[in-house]
């Protein structure tokens, strides 16, 4: 289903800022804010411990969740006419599947986000932040959840890469979703008012 409703989704890897910039939005164009709630997954401190027993768990878990927020995203804004910022996408499900999943899990994966998700709306502005490696270690540091501070530098690195490709794969396969590059390693939102302001710019004409 296609929608003109502004539907904004802040993407990026783990710890990226996507959570800041999607409240930083919502406060200063007044929209709706839907996040993702993390602490309460009862499978993630589990996963990174043990991501071979647990990934199909958690991404079934994220992905339950996804849908059903989704759901309600679709019904109570976009349906009724409301604009609205997500600080997820939730085709981020895929990403982290095709990392974590693999043979017949991987495949029986795909086909219930297919089967629950290819008919819903999705978001058709993506605001895209990409970080290096280092940046995303110290911002995970300074949030400090206590179940990422021992996380595999590999495991983060590879979802760096995953989220470029990602983005380069759909913005082929979807020319009308407007993809807006952010990059955290040279435009510092939260510090630099000037730049979060380029930010808001460049948003609003790709609302208008
Ligand atoms: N531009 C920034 N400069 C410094 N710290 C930041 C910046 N953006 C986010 N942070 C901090 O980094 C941590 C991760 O940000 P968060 O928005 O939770 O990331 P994400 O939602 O992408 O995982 C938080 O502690 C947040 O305050
Ligand atoms: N294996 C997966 N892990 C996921 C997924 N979505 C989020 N996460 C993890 C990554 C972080 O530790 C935490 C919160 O994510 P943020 O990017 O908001 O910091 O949850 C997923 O789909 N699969």
């Amino acid at each position: 289903m296609r929608t003109n409703m502004p539907f904004i989704a802040v993407e990026g890897p783990i710890g990226a800022g996507k959570t800041t910039l999607a409240s930083m939005l919502g406060e200063r164009l007044r929209l709706p804010v839907v996040k993702e709630i993390v602490e309460e997954n009862p499978f993630i401190d589990k996963f990174y411990q043990n991501m071979d027993d647990w990934s199909f768990q958690l991404e079934m878990f994220f992905l339950c969740n996804r849908y059903k927020q989704l759901k309600e995203t679709v019904n109570d804004y976009i349906l009724a006419g409301k604009p609205v910022v997500s600080d997820y996408h939730i085709f981020k499900n895929l990403i982290f599947s095709r990392r974590t999943l693999s043979g017949a899990e991987r495949d029986k994966y795909e086909q219930i986000y297919h089967i629950l998700t290819d008919d819903l709306p999705k978001p058709n502005i993506i605001i895209y932040i990409k970080a290096s490696l280092e940046t995303l270690q110290r911002r995970i540091a300074k949030r400090g959840r206590p179940f990422e501070q021992d996380m595999d530098p590999g495991y983060l690195a590879q979802l760096i890469e995953d989220y470029e490709a990602a983005m380069t794969s759909l913005a082929d396969r979807e020319p009308s979703t407007i993809i807006m590059t952010v990059d955290a390693n040279r435009v510092d939102f939260v510090q630099n008012k000037n730049q979060f302001e380029e930010i808001v710019s460049q948003l609003k004409e790709n609302l208008s």
